[in-house]
């Protein structure tokens, strides 16, 4: 299985601005932050990885696929975090929100009771599962999130802002988190400590791909120049 992701000369217009231009890219990194402005581009890649966004022009390649033609594949294989966890929560309680994510996967009912306890447990939600996802707190909603895309095991995770809503200690949860995962995560984050804590990091200005490379080095090039 590859683990490449590859982008080449993408750019997204929308009506009457350029959200991304002309990226150029190829990543194998086991974990990627996105940083930059707001702004400049960081959800419009995020969501290019997945086919929730088309390039107006130029191709996109994510493990082998092309996410516009081959999109309905590619979301098998590809979890998506979004910044607003209420965007994500489909079902009544904390534990079947978490089994929605199971369902078609020809598992038996007591397989998908045991995985979803055991994610909600390794993420601290484990007291929470008969809980109305509704009353969750806007923390808690994230941690659901993540738990509702982590227990379909996918080998991309790609997550926009998951920390904004979350309190230092459940911050550090998630980043003790992402660092044990075996697979590849593409992180868009604010958060600059997160992103050191990735293998590559990558800087967008303005819709242009401005630096790729070691975090503390790209980290440290954002603070000087843009922040
Ligand atoms: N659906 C849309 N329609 C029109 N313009 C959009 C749309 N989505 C994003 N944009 C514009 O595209 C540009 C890039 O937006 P994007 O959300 O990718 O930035 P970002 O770096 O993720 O920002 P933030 O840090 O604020 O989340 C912005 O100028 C934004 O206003």
């Amino acid at each position: 299985m590859t683990r490449e992701i590859s982008l080449s000369g993408v750019s997204v217009d929308y009506e009457n601005r350029r959200a991304l231009i002309d990226v150029t890219t190829r990543l194998d990194a086991h974990r990627i932050a996105v940083i930059g402005a707001n702004g400049s581009g960081k959800s419009t890649f995020a969501r290019l990885l997945n086919g929730l966004e088309t390039p107006t022009s130029g191709t996109v390649s994510v493990h082998g696929l092309d996410p516009v033609r081959q999109g309905k594949q590619l979301r098998r294989r590809v979890g998506f975090i979004f910044t607003n966890p209420d965007a994500q929560i489909v079902m009544p309680t904390v534990a079947e929100d978490v089994a929605f994510s199971l369902r078609g996967r020809g598992l038996s009912k007591s397989e998908i009771a045991e995985r979803v306890a055991s994610v909600l447990a390794d993420n601290g939600l484990g007291d929470h599962a008969d809980a109305p996802a509704h009353s969750l707190s806007g923390g808690q909603k994230q941690l659901l999130a993540i738990c509702s895309v982590l227990v379909s095991e996918p080998e991309l995770l790609v997550a926009d802002e998951p920390t904004t809503l979350l309190d230092a200690a459940n911050t550090r949860r998630i980043a003790d988190l992402f660092a044990r995962l075996p697979q590849q995560i593409v992180l868009v984050t604010h958060n600059l400590r997160l992103a050191e804590r990735c293998d590559v990091a990558l800087l967008f200005e303005g819709g242009r791909l401005v630096e790729q490379g070691e975090p503390t080095d790209v980290v440290g090039r954002y603070e000087r120049e843009f922040a």
